[in-house]
């Protein structure tokens, strides 16, 4: 599994990019809202993203508009910032259409707000590079949002979906809408491809008391050798 950042912060992603084990970024208009983020800044705020991640890492930037003919041109505009950037479009009717276009353009798709295995199935056969199933948000609703996850992850590797993506490339998964350590573990265990996590849940990913307290342990001995 590939850990992306889940956020709009430069300065978390600065912060993450710099520990060495990050794969990629996902932003969300809630997310750019957050950091107080104007619109005749987004594009140059995505591409500062890009910048730090560096060319290997995909930084997902979401088009909020309705239509796929709009869908169509903002996709085009995003993917011009940088070689990395993937257009991110919710999973709907309007989205679909606008993702095959995308994707016969070679333009890369990460199809959010995708809830269960047809729509999963659909953004796939629609051309989708990533599928992005959202956990949390079923948890919100008193539903199994890891049972939902692990359908979809079933469900898209029983088929070969290589015909239909950018280039022949393996779709894959990026379990979203995560808020917990154990939704990443739970993850991992499915086989989701990648987790996408706000820096709060990367953080508590590195840490455990075990490894606090064995630590202090081995600092506390190493300190008896030293005066030996
Ligand atoms: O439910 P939440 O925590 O707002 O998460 C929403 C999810 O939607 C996404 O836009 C999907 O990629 C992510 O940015 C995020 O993981």
């Amino acid at each position: 599994m590939k850990f992306f950042l889940d956020t709009a912060d430069l300065a978390e992603i600065e912060e993450a990019a710099s520990w060495g084990a990050l794969a990629g970024v996902t932003t969300n208009p809630t997310l750019y809202a957050r950091i107080g983020g104007k619109l005749d800044d987004f594009h140059n705020h995505i591409k500062r993203i890009c910048d730090i991640v560096g060319p290997d890492c995909p930084v997902s930037a979401e088009s909020v508009a309705m239509t796929r003919d709009e869908i169509v041109r903002d996709g085009r505009e995003l993917a011009k910032i940088a070689p990395n950037v993937v257009v991110k479009i919710p999973t709907m009717v309007e989205g679909l259409a606008a993702t095959r276009q995308l994707a016969d353009e070679g333009i890369p798709v990460n199809m959010t707000l995708c809830f269960t295995v047809p729509q999963a199935i659909l953004a796939a056969r629609a051309g989708a590079r990533y599928i992005s199933p959202f956990v949390g948000r079923f948890d919100d609703i008193s539903e199994d949002g890891l049972a939902q996850l692990d359908d979809v992850v079933r469900a898209i590797g029983n088929y070969d979906f290589t015909a239909d993506t950018v280039n022949g490339e393996q779709i894959e998964i990026i379990a979203a809408s995560i808020r917990s350590a154990n939704h990443v573990t739970q993850a991992a265990l499915m086989g989701a491809d990648i987790a996408t996590v706000p820096f709060g849940i990367l953080k508590k990913c590195v840490s455990h008391p075990l490894t606090d307290r064995g630590l202090e342990s081995f600092l506390k001995d190493w300190e008896k050798v030293q005066n030996a």
